[in-house]
């Protein structure tokens, strides 16, 4: 793994010049245009702007979820610095298991495990060996309180497939969280949630990012939440453009 500290300065994910194109019959179609980009530990910056404007495609890759044609995706771990855009794909597995909270709208559960072991196999994924006790016990707490902080205490021991989209939702975000990551990705947290829920979304959001220094990445519809991000860019034909509230507003 690479160790670039120099040209990643103070940010804790640091994209330059970032161009990723996809297939598209003959020709190519770029969703990101030479994006250029930094984020502070437990700074929130939102992603907005129209449909198909490529900001999926930049979660995706500040993520470590897909490689861009071109240009670094320096990303600062507890174990050092590494550029997302050069590793492998079992070392991008393994960064995002350990160190990247990713929540995308309909990500996967397993519909035989329940809410609170959909959190507890984040934690257990990872591990080769047999799980001692003590941890098991110490993971099902975390999955217990991190449940009730989305509001779903109630809802722990229930199924996928018994849960509505937006408990499915809350439970994504939970699960994010359960490695404490150093960087958190969320694609339009609250599209399926009522006004107070979807607030209530974004506090937790928020205080995770603040409390545990994770470098966050929120794509929101929802103008009115862009007052407590402390950055808000726009991404227009795949370019992005730092955007004031005011002109959003
Ligand atoms: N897997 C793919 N294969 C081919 N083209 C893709 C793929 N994913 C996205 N695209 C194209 O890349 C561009 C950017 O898509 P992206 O999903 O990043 O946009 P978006 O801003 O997130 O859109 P929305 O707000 O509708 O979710 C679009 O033109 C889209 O059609």
């Amino acid at each position: 793994m690479s160790h670039t500290n120099t040209r990643i300065g103070e940010s804790a994910l640091s994209l330059r010049d970032v161009t990723l194109t996809y297939p598209d019959g003959q020709s190519r179609v770029t969703a990101l245009d030479d994006v250029s980009l930094d984020v502070a530990a437990g700074e929130i910056a939102a992603v907005t702007g129209p449909s198909g404007s490529g900001k999926s495609t930049l979660l995706a890759v500040a993520g470590a979820l897909v490689r861009p044609d071109r240009g670094s995706v320096l990303f600062r771990m507890p174990s050092g610095v590494a550029d997302l855009a050069s590793l492998g794909r079992r070392e991008a597995s393994r960064v995002r298991r350990e160190h990247i909270g990713i929540v995308f709208q309909g990500s996967n559960m397993v519909s035989s495990l329940t809410a609170r072991e959909q959190l507890e196999a984040m934690v257990h994924l990872g591990q080769r060996l047999v799980v001692p006790a003590s941890v098991r016990r110490r993971t099902r707490e975390r999955a217990l309180e991190l449940l009730d902080a989305v509001g779903l205490a109630d809802h722990a021991n229930k199924r996928s497939n018994q849960l509505s989209g937006g408990q499915r939702q809350r439970v994504n975000l939970a699960r994010a969280l359960m490695n404490s990551p150093s960087m958190l990705v969320v694609d339009e947290p609250t599209s399926a949630l009522d006004q107070e829920r979807g607030a209530a979304i974004l506090d937790l959001v928020v205080s995770v990012a603040r409390e545990q220094d994770a470098a966050t990445l929120l794509v929101t519809h929802d103008l009115r939440h862009l007052d407590r991000m402390d950055s808000v860019y726009r991404v227009v034909d795949g370019r992005l453009e730092a955007a004031s509230q005011a002109a959003l507003a």
